[in-house]
């Protein structure tokens, strides 16, 4: 038996939806909207399950489900070495995002990358304190910084609505998911460039503790290749 988990709510799910059923395999809640559980016609020995699109990298790391649908920002931040733990079956093609570093659209004095460096490095001295960048993708951020020579910072967590910390004066920075551009334009904010840290897209992942040949059998009824 393989579990498969899905996110349960919003976009992703209804995508995830689609692009199963596009497959032969029609994924539905077995009850209301509220319940967590689901079927699958058109596989045998499939069960689904309705998850946090946030829990489904721990959960196949864990070896809880077998397959999930999540985004490949997920997997990189939830996972350290994420390939040790879970391999891709597919790029899904929706659920594009990019995650990207973004400063004050007034800030004329930083472009780039090495402009962020030299005034993070400009703010620690004249302020006393490290420059703040607010994100919920602490391990992604700190790891892209790292490589890009960018040292003067600290991050500072936010779950949510992140474009709105340099309004309210909790931080110089932000790092987090854009698609339109619209909720970095409403903030006032404007990327970096060189600072596009990710291209996610919602992805279909098996977990490396999987039985192989219960992946490939689900793999190719899905009409995967390799
Ligand atoms: N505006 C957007 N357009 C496209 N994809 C997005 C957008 N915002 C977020 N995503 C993607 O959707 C996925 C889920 O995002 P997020 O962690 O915000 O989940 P959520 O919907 O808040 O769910 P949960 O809180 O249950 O985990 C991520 O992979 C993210 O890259
Ligand atoms: O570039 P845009 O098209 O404006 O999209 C970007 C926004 O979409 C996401 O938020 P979402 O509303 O999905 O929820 P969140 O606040 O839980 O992240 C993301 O966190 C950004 O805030």
């Amino acid at each position: 038996m393989l579990k498969l988990g899905v996110p349960s709510k919003g976009r992703l799910m209804e995508q995830t939806f689609d692009w199963f059923a596009a497959r032969g395999l029609r994924l539905s809640r077995s009850g209301s909207d509220r319940e967590y559980a689901g079927r699958v016609d058109g596989a045998d020995g499939v069960q689904l399950v309705l998850l946090s699109a946030g829990e489904i990298p721990r959960e196949l790391a864990a070896g809880r489900i077998q397959i999930g649908v999540t985004g490949s920002d997920l997997v990189r931040e939830k996972l350290p070495g994420w390939r040790s733990d879970v391999r891709e079956l597919a790029a899904m093609e929706f659920g594009h995002a990019d995650l990207v570093l973004a400063v004050p659209a007034c800030w004329t004095d930083v472009e780039t990358l090495d402009d962020l460096a030299a005034v993070a490095t400009a703010f620690r001295r004249a302020h006393g304190f490290r420059l703040r960048i607010a994100t919920k993708y602490h391990r992604l951020i700190r790891a892209f910084l790292s490589e890009n020579g960018v040292a003067d910072y600290q991050l500072v967590d936010s779950q949510g609505a992140t474009e709105g910390t340099v309004a309210n004066l909790t931080a110089e920075a932000i790092a987090d998911i854009t698609s339109s551009g619209a909720t970095l334009r409403a903030n006032h904010l404007k990327m970096v460039d060189g600072g596009l840290v990710h291209q996610s897209q919602a992805t279909l992942f098996a977990a490396n503790s999987a039985d192989p040949a219960e992946v490939d059998r689900l793999a190719r009824h899905l009409g995967l290749a390799g």
